[in-house]
């Protein structure tokens, strides 16, 4: 694999990701801005870290740049982005792709945009698992058909055979998991995966993202702007503002005594979010 191996002598064993003094900045008709001012936070294999702000806080492009994805007007200009010790900073375009196939899976808040209307949900399947596995054909169906089981689609077998617009919101956003899983990944992002869905299926795919991390050992960087979110799945949290981490901890340490006046403020927004996760998700189900 081409890319720079670094050792990393404080870098903790577990450590999956780490997001060094990133920096990225655009540029449009007013000019050239930063956008991210060296953010950094790290994932912890088999853990979850949620990165949560406002809107414009620098969310997505942080994502972004960690898949090296920056719209083109973009540039990264500073930091480090350590991947099971390869820096994808540094990486070429090809190392990046296969990282974005095997290592990397994503999952975004738009399944529909994201998967291709005019294929079947098997063909994408089969596809994903052609190009980034070596598994015979036969293999790739039943693979396909396992990864439809695994997130809970009833009828896996018929379903492989239909359109991703003959899914609801939630199923499509079931498919989607697949489709990021179907490589077995080290690491699922997830960039607001659950927004556009009601509350109750938000709670059914959060549950689902629970249930598969703990069953594959996945790490999962997942991104949003909700609190209640955060206390459903986050072992560490970061927040951001304006590009800028203003403070990170355990889950359990930043939602019950803040540290930075933001996250105070965010908080104090948030309703009840003092009593426990479970609560939540009581009240987001009414
Ligand atoms: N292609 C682009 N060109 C110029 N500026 C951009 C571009 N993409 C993002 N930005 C700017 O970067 C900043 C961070 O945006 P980003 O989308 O990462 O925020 P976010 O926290 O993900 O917000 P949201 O929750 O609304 O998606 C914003 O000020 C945004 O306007």
């Amino acid at each position: 694999m081409t890319g720079m191996t670094i050792a990393e002598p404080g870098e903790g064993k577990n450590t999956l990701l780490a997001v060094e003094d990133l920096t990225v900045g655009f540029r449009t008709a007013r000019g050239y801005a930063d956008v991210l001012h060296a953010v950094s936070f790290r994932v912890e294999q088999g853990r979850t870290t949620c990165v949560v702000g406002e809107s414009g806080s620098g969310k997505s492009v942080t994502c972004q740049a960690i898949l090296g994805l920056v719209p083109r007007n973009g540039r990264r200009t500073g930091g480090r982005i350590l991947f099971a010790g390869m820096d994808l900073a540094a990486a070429d375009e090809a190392t990046l792709e296969r990282i974005r196939g095997r290592g990397i899976g994503m999952v975004f808040q738009d399944p529909l945009g994201s998967l291709n209307p005019l294929h079947t949900v098997g063909a994408q399947l089969r596809e994903t698992l052609r190009l980034h596995t070596d598994l015979s054909e036969l293999q790739r169906q039943k693979r396909a058909l396992d990864l439809l089981a695994m997130v809970g689609i009833p009828e896996p077998e018929q379903r492989l055979a239909s359109y991703v617009h003959q899914f609801s919101g939630g199923m499509a956003q079931r498919i989607m998991i697949a489709m990021a899983l179907a490589c077995e990944p080290q690491l699922l992002i997830a960039d607001e995966p659950t927004t556009a869905l009601d509350v109750t299926i938000q709670a059914q795919i959060l549950d689902l993202l629970n249930r598969l991390k703990a069953e594959l050992g996945m790490a999962i960087l997942f991104i949003t702007h909700d609190l209640g979110v955060v206390a459903e799945m986050a072992d560490t949290v970061v927040v951001m503002r304006h590009g800028r981490v203003v403070e990170t901890g355990p889950a359990a340490r930043v939602l019950s005594a803040p540290e930075a006046p933001y996250t105070q403020t965010l908080l104090a927004a948030m309703p009840r979010l003092d009593v426990a996760a479970p609560v939540y998700r009581q009240r987001s189900a009414r």
